[in-house]
């Protein structure tokens, strides 16, 4: 209902005049009414003379207030006051409405309004009386616009210094584009953006197989009805190149058209980053090398495939703990103190260690331990990565010893010979001892080849090396030098015989029959030998030495062995001719006994002989046992000359018992006579044959046979001993037995070695022996004693018997030399 309608009609409706006068009264009285618009007028003199009341509300005062008030006092323009008074006086002026605009006025009640404003004259009775001025508030709109005016700034500000690519895209086309955007796309101008697709900025296909046209639709469509939407596009530039890039569409759909602002942001960074950790991801996964990492604190954190294959340790067995606890054992703890040593200071440790699997198994690897750094340069993390090196180090020694051995008898070649030569003579220089090169030749081989043909001569030379080998010991080394030549070193030889007894043992080993092939063959060798440090210094010298050596035994005859010194040519002649000459003195009975007395020294009396070898040599003479008993043990000659010793030695002591003289005699054993089975049935056989008593048989051994004996030469011992011999220990003191030591054996009588009476005697040594020995209940007697001096302090000591030249002496005084000497 028209607010108008609530007026009452204040005339007579039915006459014309008076219906245009009701009109008036109803419009005033609906101006009066009316919320929309605030309606005042004024005088010429400003002062307010109508107000409705939507205009005192808009000040807020009551309307009765505003009447009769300066028009200034309702609304104040401010700065625009004057302005405002100049459209007023051009109203009055000219009698016209002002033109309508925007005021921003302050009412009487202090509110800060937008009022939309005009002036209207109003006459009456053809004058202009007032002026109204109709005021519409448009605050609430200016607010608005305002707003939306900075908004628009802002986003426009916003659009132009983005960092991002942002474009605006309306129905599938570029419309607008930031400077970031031409940036992005390496664009000359906005045109060469403007009006094209985003699709025509991108490769045919998307890295994930889909044709960009379609991809960049259906991605429209998704921000159309998602409202937005996210996704990673690879682009191409205006100069062709490709980039990655992170896109967010969002749909700014007006009406039926498909509007989207669209943010593009280069990830080419990031995405090489991603391929990056993705291949760093694939290689960890993938190596065949077992990788392992570690936090900073060395406790396992990753471990990748070929870890748990190589090492049989799952991810589950060792996460979380200390990479120590997988180490093999081999290595000590200094070991791997080194090992992080070096990797604290330079961030990397590479070497061959010892690994074990979960299994126990035991294999070589080589470990490149790094440290890894974070951007602080902080350790963050280590890194192991362990190769198996077991099929590596396999196929080194293979190929190592393929290198450095003869293909046809695996024996060392040249090169490993060389190799040893050379750590043989550094150790013989420390030592100072010597060594041998022994050169062998065979001697017509070529008979053989030539003969029985190569795949023969082969074997032969196979057969040959077996035999080496079996010829002398680990230390030494036999290598062939190619052809039917071998070179042999003996290391830390005793002497030149040691030599000559190798060399003969191997000719005489090599000259045993062969049966190769069906064949039955033989073959000699000549050898050569070199010695050092006689023959030479270094190892060129010496093996051209041997070699040459060698040759003079080709010369000689061949099957043979020569020396390289003239001098040790002539010493093994003679050594040769010595122990042809002890087999013939053995049968031609050219052994004699000599007997040294042996007093009692309380009564003076002559209680034993010892027995002692001479050989009259028919050219050398009377030759004394130190000159031949070294041959005739390496010639295994000791046995029958000490079973010869033996039954003379008896055959003596019965005689002097038969003249009357119940005297002991002693008589010394080889080792190798220990060594002997039947040792106690020789000696039983002795007595037998002579017929004498076995407690006047006193078999003297040395401390070497009793200690290297063990069990079976303390049962051998005691056999003898129940068989009733005596036994002593010769040259007591100079050994390294001790007399606590004796207790197991059953030694009767000890000797005190000749070299305790020397310069004047070791009286604290002598005084110490015969107390433990009395101690132990053995007799003592003193050998080398020379002085009657000697001997009383012999006496005082309470020793028992003594031996020497004094002893001699009383024996010629008293006439019993000459039963000795028989
Ligand atoms: N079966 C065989 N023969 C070889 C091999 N290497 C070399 N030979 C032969 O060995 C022979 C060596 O001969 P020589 O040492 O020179 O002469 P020899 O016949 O042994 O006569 P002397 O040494 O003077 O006693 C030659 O016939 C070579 O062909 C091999 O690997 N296998």
């Amino acid at each position: 209902m028209d607010q108008t309608d609530t007026i009452p009609s204040v005339v007579n409706q039915g006459h014309p005049a008076f219906a245009a006068l009701d009109l008036i009264a109803r419009l005033v009285a609906a101006l009066e009414l009316t919320p929309l618009v605030a309606v005042f007028s004024f005088d010429r003199d400003g002062i307010v003379r109508f107000c409705n009341h939507a205009c005192a509300q808009l000040c807020g005062l009551a309307p009765e207030q505003v009447i009769g008030q300066p028009r200034k006092q309702l609304f104040m323009r401010g700065e625009r006051e004057a302005e405002h008074d100049r459209l007023v006086d051009e109203v009055w002026r000219t009698g016209q409405h002002s033109p309508s605009g925007d005021w921003q006025v302050r009412t009487a009640s202090g509110r800060e309004l937008w009022l939309y404003s005009t002036l209207v004259p109003i006459y009456h009775e053809g004058a202009l009386t007032q002026v109204f001025c109709m005021d519409v508030d448009v605050t609430a709109r200016k607010r608005e616009e305002d707003a939306l005016a900075a908004a628009g700034t802002n986003f426009r500000q916003m659009f132009v210094k983005s960092g991002d690519a942002i474009l605006l895209v309306r129905n599938g086309r570029i419309e607008e584009a930031n400077p970031a955007a031409l940036q992005l796309f390496k664009c000359p101008d906005a045109q060469a953006l403007t009006g094209r697709r985003l699709a025509d900025f991108s490769p045919q296909q998307q890295p994930g197989g889909g044709v960009s046209l379609d991809a960049a639709r259906t991605l429209e469509e998704q921000a159309y009805a998602q409202g937005n939407c996210r996704f990673d596009w690879r682009y191409v530039d205006c100069r062709g190149s490709p980039f990655w890039a992170e896109v967010l569409m969002t749909s700014i759909t007006l009406d039926h058209e498909y509007l989207f602002y669209v943010v593009v942001r280069d990830i080419s960074a990031r995405k090489s980053a991603e391929r990056t950790l993705y291949l760093a991801a694939q290689v960890f996964e993938n190596s065949r090398d077992a990788i392992l990492l570690t936090d900073r604190d060395r406790h396992v954190i990753s471990i990748n495939r070929a870890y748990a294959e190589i090492t049989g340790y799952s991810s589950a067995d060792m996460l979380g703990k200390p990479i120590s606890v997988y180490r093999s054992g081999v290595e000590d703890e200094a070991f791997f103190r080194e090992v992080w040593q070096q990797i604290d200071a330079t961030d990397h440790w590479q070497g061959e260690i010892w690994s074990r699997r979960k299994c126990g198994e035991l294999f070589p690897a080589w470990l490149a331990l790094t440290a890894i750094r974070d951007t602080q340069d902080r350790i963050s993390n280590y890194m192991a990565i362990l190769s198996d090196i077991t099929e590596r180090k396999r196929n080194e020694e293979h190929t190592r010893h393929l290198a450095e051995h003869d293909f046809l008898t695996d024996l060392p070649n040249r090169v490993l010979l060389l190799d040893r030569l050379s750590l043989a003579l550094s150790t013989a220089r420390r030592k100072g001892s010597m060594l041998a090169i022994l050169f062998l030749d065979l001697d017509r081989f070529k008979q053989i080849n030539d003969t029985l043909g190569h795949q023969v001569g082969d074997l032969l030379l196979k057969e040959v090396a077996v035999r080496l080998l079996k010829c002398v010991r680990k230390v030494d080394t036999v290598s062939r030098q190619g052809g039917d030549e071998f070179v042999i070193i003996l290391a830390d030889i005793g002497g030149i015989d040691h030599a000559a007894h190798v060399a003969a043992t191997i000719r005489h080993a090599i000259g045993q029959p062969y049966l190769i092939g069906g064949h039955e063959l033989h073959v000699s060798t000549s050898i050569g030998v070199s010695i050092f440090p006689s023959d030479g210094e270094d190892i060129d010298t010496l093996v051209k030495n041997a070699d040459i050596a060698m040759y003079h035994a080709k010369q000689g005859g061949r099957d043979n062995f020569q020396f390289f010194s003239t001098e040790m040519n002539e010493r093994i002649v003679e050594r040769a001719s010595f122990e042809h000459g002890l087999r013939q003195a053995l049968a031609e009975q050219q052994f004699e006994l000599a007997f040294e007395p042996e007093l009692d020294i309380a009564s003076g009396a002559l209680v034993g002989a010892e027995a002692l070898i001479r050989w009259r040599h028919p050219e050398l003479g009377l030759l004394r046992p130190d000159r031949f008993i070294g041959v005739a043990e390496e010639a295994g000659l000791m046995v029958p000359i000490g079973a010869w010793v033996l039954r003379e030695a008896c055959r003596h002591a019965r005689g002097w018992h038969e003249a009357g003289h119940a005297v002991t005699v002693a008589v010394n054993l080889s080792p190798a006579q220990f060594l002997q089975r039947d040792l106690l049935e020789h000696v039983r056989a002795a007595l037998d044959d002579a017929g004498l008593a076995p407690h006047y048989l006193e078999l003297e051994l040395t401390e070497a046979i009793i200690m290297k004996g063990g069990a079976a030469t303390a049962d051998t011992l005691r056999a003898l001993r129940r068989l009733g011999v005596r036994l002593s220990l010769d040259d007591f003191g100079t050994g390294w037995s001790r007399l606590d030591q004796l207790k197991d054996y059953p030694i009767d009588k000890l000797k005190i070695a000749q070299a305790f009476m020397h310069d004047g005697g070791d009286t604290i040594a002598i005084r110490t022996i015969i107390a433990m020995a009395r101690s132990m209940e053995m007799t003592v007697i003193a050998e080398g004693v020379e002085t009657a001096e000697q001997l009383e302090f012999l006496r005082g000591q309470g020793c028992d018997q003594y031996q020497g030249h004094h002893a001699d002496a009383a024996v010629q005084a008293s006439g019993l030399d000459g039963l000795l000497r028989n």
